[in-house]
């Protein structure tokens, strides 16, 4: 008999029995284990599977990603290393520190918190006590600051420079606990004789020229900024010494800090408006530490920074009104290559953002139309005057200019930064009695209808004899010019002698000179757009070119026009102006009646532009005629001014066709004879030597044998609002006082507030040479 196979033993037989036995002998263990394999494995994948978006969900039933707080740390500045002591001759490493971007999303802003330190002198106790009060108001100050900026604004500290090692202070920054970021601010009182800030000055002036210290050693401070106080009895202006001593520490303060100038310096009179100048400033300065505190940025353009502006650009160019300037091509306000698009870009970006050129709210208008209540649509779509892709677009912005919507353009003159230097204002401060800093420079038509010679613009420029683009509207004109001219005066705060009381007084634009480029009243809203600088009290001087009778006539009040008359005669004028209407000649005369019509509803102005070898020569008497048709209310009469750039050569004009002062003057005299001979009563009226510039003025503006040249602009506007644009009302009614003495014809004309400086920023007293050289040949 078989034997029966045995439980322990191996399975005998066939190998399909054997496994068929196996199976009914062990299946129950085997079918547990396959299970508990497969749950390992189920576990494990499960445990181990990366979630991924489930595709057929929309996105929105993902829960956001938390985001992960992220505590960046700052970078560290060179003076934040301790200085480690050593035996050998000591080096403080200072180096400018990378300046951080001015694109506020750019930045990444420390948390640190701001200590800032109030270094003051006093002799007399005045500036002390000031300074303690002052320090009062810094503690209310600074608690909103620390609330509105998230930073913790430390108590400040006041420190007198009779009290403090300097070396503490002014070689590198000072640790303290917490490593604040910190930020200076000085309280200075000048003196004449010898004291603490003599010591301290020296001291600046030791550490900067310390060849063991590096330049700049201060170069991670967050800011600084100084204000002084002074005595204008003693010393009334600037030039005899009013606050010398501040400006002296803003100068070296910016050496030491890599130009970290916060705010300009203030400056007050202890006897007069001292409190009102520093709570001025000091406003200032908060804005600045909030802003800083924000971003980890001194604000918009130029942090006091060493940029291009610095460099004293407008010293360089004697622009005035863009117009009357042989190749006015050089503001390095703005760098880049007119091939350089991508630096464009950025330009564009920063002086011209892309709401100010709606393609809805442009009008299209046919020119013709001008004056009729709806203007008629223009068939096809109209281009605009300049496009950004243009080279006009980069020729303009490459000039400093910016451009509004697509047809207006807004400039910073360098007289604007000259006023807010104490460098003094243009011309028109003397003749007329306006600040040049609060003075606003643009044009509602960058487009013309001449081609000057002396005209900066090469041939990159629009012309036309109709207007064929699309239209902006005037409010956004507006809100763009002036929006753009305020940013450019912010970016100009920290120039160095830029005076805080001309910086605040700048940031309200008192005047509007209509007479960059281009041709204002081409623009057919422009009496809207006039109407609405009236409506914030800016004044309005509009210079046009003499070609557009229709809309001449159709305008309304200005404080003051002027029509450009560059030549005497037909001939000339063909020459010089280079007109594209054909019948330039009867339009110019046009013009001048309706001027003769206007001149007791306008300050008329007839202004003048010497340019020798051109419009000059035995042209008074020519000139005189035109006086007697369009009888203006003044002559203003200027020599061109010549920068030297390509595109004077190649309108063939050299320094050669630039007249002296004494030719100018000259002329003016022939000029005045020819009129007195005509039985026109003119008189030589005012001057400003320093631009060439000469006034003849109608004796309407001569009371009791003195001239009232300026203008009371408050008057001016209280005359429009209670009579209205088509009131009953003559320039007389709103003549100013007399015109000052120092701005009669004879004294120069130089603002007696301000120092007379060279292309290089030094103090020059320049003789007037009013009448022809001996040793000149004729
Ligand atoms: C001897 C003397 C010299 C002065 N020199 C100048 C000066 O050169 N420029 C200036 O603007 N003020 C000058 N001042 C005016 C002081 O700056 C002014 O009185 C200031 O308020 C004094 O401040 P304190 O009391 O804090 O010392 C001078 C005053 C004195 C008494
Ligand atoms: S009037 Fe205004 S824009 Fe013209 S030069 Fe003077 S400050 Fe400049």
């Amino acid at each position: 008999m078989d034997s029966l196979p045995q439980h322990n033993g191996p399975p005998s037989g066939t190998g399909i029995d054997n496994i068929v036995e196996i199976w009914h002998l062990y299946r129950s263990p085997i079918i547990l284990a396959v299970l508990a394999v497969l749950i390992c494995a189920r576990v494990y994948i499960h445990a181990t599977e990366s979630k991924g978006e489930l595709v057929a969900l929309p996105r929105a039933y993902a829960a956001p990603p938390e985001a992960a707080p992220v505590t960046e740390p700052k970078p560290a500045r060179p003076d934040e290393k301790k200085p480690t002591k050593s035996n050998g001759p000591r080096r403080i490493k200072g180096g400018m520190v990378k300046r951080p971007s001015q694109n506020d999303d750019d930045v990444t802003v420390s948390d640190k918190p701001v200590k800032t330190l109030v270094f003051y002198s006093s002799v007399t106790t005045k500036t002390h006590k000031i300074a303690e009060a002052y320090i009062e108001k810094l503690a209310t100050s600074f608690e909103a600051l620390t609330k509105s900026t998230g930073r913790q604004f430390l108590q400040a500290e006041l420190l007198n420079l009779e009290d403090i090692e300097f070396d503490d202070y002014f070689v590198s920054l000072p640790s303290f606990d917490g490593e604040p970021d910190v930020f200076y601010l000085f309280l200075i009182p000048s003196y004449n004789i010898d004291t603490i800030t003599d010591t301290f000055l020296q001291h600046l002036d030791e550490t900067h020229h310390d060849f063991r210290i590096d330049t700049g050693s201060l170069s991670s401070i967050l800011g600084y900024s100084v204000f002084g106080f002074g005595d204008s009895e003693g010393w009334p202006t600037e030039k005899e010494g009013f606050c010398f001593q501040a400006k002296e520490i803003d100068k070296w303060m910016a050496k030491l800090t890599g130009r970290r100038r916060a705010y300009p310096v203030g400056m007050g009179d202890m006897k007069g408006d001292h409190a009102a100048r520093l709570s001025e400033w000091s406003a200032g300065v908060l804005d600045v530490l909030e802003h800083v505190a924000k971003t980890g940025n001194l604000g918009e353009g130029l942090p006091g920074s060493g940029d291009a502006e610095e460099s004293d650009p407008e010293d360089v160019a004697e622009d005035d009104d863009g117009e009357v300037v042989i190749g006015d091509e050089g503001d390095s306000t703005q760098t880049g290559d007119l091939g350089d698009v991508e630096d464009l870009g950025k330009l564009v970006r920063s002086s011209d953002s892309d709401k100010s050129r709606p393609s809805k709210g442009a009008i299209p208008v046919d020119f013709t139309s001008y004056g009729a209540k709806k203007s008629k649509p223009v068939p096809a779509g109209p281009k605009e005057m300049v496009a950004k892709n243009s080279p006009t677009y980069a020729a303009l912005t490459k000039q400093g200019y910016a451009i509004v919507g697509s047809h207006s353009g807004v400039k910073i003159c360098r007289w604007t930064k000259s006023a807010l230097r104490g460098r003094g204002s243009c011309y028109k401060y003397s003749l007329y009695g306006i600040n040049s800093h609060q003075c606003m420079e643009t044009t509602p038509s960058l487009s013309c209808s001449n081609k000057c010679v002396f005209c900066w613009r090469g041939g990159t420029n629009p012309v036309g004899t109709t207007w064929r683009w699309v239209v902006d509207p005037p409010d956004l004109i507006f809100n763009g010019v002036k929006e753009n001219h305020y940013k450019k005066i912010r970016m100009i705060r920290g120039m160095p002698g830029v005076r805080a009381e001309r910086y605040n007084e700048a940031l309200r634009i008192r005047h509007c000179a209509l007479s960059l480029v281009g041709e204002p009243i081409f623009y057919p809203y422009i009496n809207q757009f006039l109407a609405m600088l009236h409506n914030e009290r800016i004044s309005s001087f509009l210079v046009c070119n003499a070609q557009h009778p229709e809309q001449l006539a159709a305008l309304k009040a200005v404080t003051q026009l002027y029509v450009s008359i560059d030549a005497s005669n037909k001939d000339s004028l063909r020459k010089i102006d280079r007109p594209l209407h054909r019948d330039f000649w009867e339009r110019f005369m046009q013009c001048l009646d309706i001027l003769r019509e206007k001149r007791f509803r306008h300050r008329t102005v007839y202004r003048l532009t010497l340019v020798k070898g051109f419009n000059v020569e035995e042209e008074a008497e020519g000139y005189a005629k035109l006086v007697e048709r369009g009888l203006p209310c003044f002559v203003e009469v200027k020599g061109v001014t010549y920068c030297g750039t390509p595109t004077s050569s190649n309108a063939g004009l050299t320094m050669g066709n630039v007249p002296w002062y004494w030719e100018v003057c000259d002329f003016v005299r022939a000029l005045e004879k020819h009129l007195k001979a005509r039985g026109l009563n003119y008189g030589i009226a005012a001057e400003h030597a320093h631009s060439c510039c000469i006034l003849l003025a109608s004796d309407r503006f001569n009371v009791n044998g003195k001239w009232h040249t300026h203008i009371d602009y408050e008057k001016f506007f209280q005359l429009l609002e209670e009579k209205g644009v088509d009131g009953d009302w003559a320039p007389e009614d709103y003549m100013g006082p007399p015109t000052p003495e120092w701005a009669l014809w004879g004294n120069g004309g130089f603002d007696p507030r301000d120092d007379r400086v060279d292309r290089k920023g030094r103090k020059i007293d320049r003789v007037i040479v009013r009448d022809r050289p001996e040793e000149v040949e004729v």
